[in-house]
């Protein structure tokens, strides 16, 4: 038996570099990552993705040993054959061990000193080890000075790889953001890792930047030896470099596959509703957003997400993760919304009833938002223009556009194909309705759409008031003009299309299927 629990013998290579298996990490009755499995190859780039608060930074930080996970095991096969488990292992040797370098969300560079310094600090380990620990560095003791030498040769490379030996001698400071960046990398590269945690390092970098990262990312793969998880929400980087996508969402996977697979997946699409159009529709317009929008349609896959999720789109309001204990935890952040106006109609209905002393309305799952099954109750329980009946709902909707014909409503900034289709499935076709919309509607479009303070934001209603009377706003000018590349391609005709042909989203699949009408 191995004497050593954290370090398991030597049992030839393992495809895996990294194996997460089962990995739950709970801060009190939140569960910020729930039974998550996972893998990431050696020699790979692996991406992490996710909405904000889907728990991909404290998978890095379990990882790396920031946090201890409250459950499930993590699993460093070195490329030497030797195995790590990290959940194990006390942080520092995290890095020193089982080799594992990561970067943060935020730079953290010594920015007064030089860039050469910041990757001679880096190797500070090693220089104290050469050193004996004593001061015969300063004397020139051969072996301190032989790795002295070795590092200042291994910093200078990895400031070649990153293009940054130029500004050897600059303090870090001075460097512009990207560069910092990459820096931060090379410096993470003269830990000597095998496997390197990247958390968001294409955060704030423009195009140029971002290109001359995924260079160096490859780079690395290419010809160091170490493999790298990533997290990062610029799709272009992670489409473009990884090998490996694992799509996170209230701390749970949802999908597991090539960037192709991931990125036609209807379930990474969906999750990614709760984010910026943009995102979602840079994707969409990629994969032909009609077949994934007649994706979404069809619910989720049982085998995949919460298994409790009581809304497809929304997400779980009350998704629960079992405890040893039998405890039963509760995913809080940024969860349901669609729940949550089901709690709030629950005890409005709860209340009428008391008053009219008949018994109360019991719970039932929230409705997914734009199953075909919701979407026709939801047009025929509100099939006139009506004040809202119970709480949450945006009063002024409609079963079916006016006159057949909708609104192009991707001419409103912020609104884009997907959240144009959510609108038109509950019941918003056209701009004077969305100009008419009080703060309990906003707050009820909000709530069912996981919106989240966007429709104020993003100031819809004024768009839509504008738009509404014949008027262009500066975007609607660009949509029209076929300048807004993630628009829906009918956006060209958007002016046809409030006048003579409506727009192709509003007025086919959806109008279509809502069965207002049609
Ligand atoms: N130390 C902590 N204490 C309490 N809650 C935490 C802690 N760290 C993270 N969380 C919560 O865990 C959830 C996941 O957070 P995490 O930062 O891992 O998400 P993320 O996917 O990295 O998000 P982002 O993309 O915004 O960085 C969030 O609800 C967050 O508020």
């Amino acid at each position: 038996m191995n004497a050593n629990p954290v370090q398991k013998a030597a049992s030839g290579m393992n495809d895996a570099i990294l194996q997460v298996d089962h990995l739950s990490m709970k801060f009190g009755g939140l569960v910020a990552i729930g039974d998550l499995s996972f893998a990431a190859k050696r020699g790979e780039i692996t991406a992490l993705i996710g909405p904000n608060g889907a728990g991909k930074t404290t998978v890095f930080n379990c990882i790396t040993g920031f946090y201890k996970p409250s459950e499930g095991m993590i699993t460093l096969n070195r490329n030497d054959g030797s195995t790590f488990l990290l959940e194990r292992l006390p942080n520092h040797e995290i890095p020193a061990r089982a080799k594992v370098a990561r970067t943060f969300q935020n730079i953290r560079l010594f920015s007064g000193m030089t860039l050469l310094e910041n990757l001679l600090v880096a190797q500070h380990n090693k220089l104290m080890k050469a050193s004996g620990y004593t001061v015969l560095g300063l004397f020139g003791f051969s072996g301190y000075r032989k790795a002295s030498a070795e590092s200042v040769e291994l910093a200078k490379h990895w400031l070649e790889k990153a293009d940054l030996v130029d500004r050897a001698d600059d303090p870090a400071g001075d460097l512009p953001y990207g560069a910092q960046r990459r820096l931060e990398i090379a410096r993470a590269m003269c830990t000597g890792p095998e496997l390197l945690c990247l958390d968001e390092p294409a955060a704030g970098l423009n195009p140029k930047e971002s290109a001359a990262l995924n260079e160096l990312l490859i780079d690395i793969k290419n010809t160091s030896g170490a493999s790298i998880l990533l997290i990062e929400h610029d799709m272009s980087v992670v489409m473009q470099i990884s090998d490996h996508v694992v799509v996170l969402e209230y701390g749970r996977k949802i999908s597991d596959g090539s960037p192709q697979s991931v990125r036609t997946d209807p379930r990474v699409i969906a999750a990614y509703l709760g984010v910026d159009d943009e995102e979602v529709e840079a994707v969409l317009t990629e994969v032909g957003d009609e077949d994934v929008i007649e994706q979404l349609d069809t619910g989720p896959d049982a085998a995949h997400g919460p298994g409790t999720s009581s809304s497809y789109l929304a997400g779980p309001v009350t998704d629960t993760v079992g405890h040893s204990s039998g405890e039963r935890v509760t995913v809080a952040k940024g969860a349901s919304k669609a729940g949550q106006v089901d709690a709030r109609s629950l005890a409005a209905a709860n209340k009428a009833a008391s008053q009219a002393a008949v018994p109360p309305a019991k719970a039932k799952p929230a409705p997914k938002a734009t199953s075909k099954a919701a979407t026709g109750t939801a047009a025929k329980s509100t099939a006139s223009a009506k004040p809202a009946a119970k709480t949450g709902e945006i009063s002024n909707r409609l079963a079916a556009p006016r006159g057949g014909k909708a609104d192009n409503l991707t001419r409103i900034k912020g609104i884009g194909t997907v959240n144009e289709k959510k609108l038109n499935d509950h019941g918003i076709f056209h701009f004077d309705q969305i100009g008419a919309w009080k703060k309990a509607d906003v707050e009820a479009a909000e709530a069912y759409l996981a919106f989240d303070g966007r429709i104020a934001r993003e100031e819809w209603v004024k768009q839509a008031r504008l738009l509404g009377q014949g008027r262009d706003t500066e975007f609607s000018r660009r949509v029209d003009a076929g300048k807004v590349a993630t628009s829906h391609a009918s956006a060209k005709t958007a002016k046809a299309a409030s006048g003579k042909t409506a727009s192709k989203t509003a007025a086919k699949p959806v109008a279509g299927k809502r069965g207002g009408g049609k």
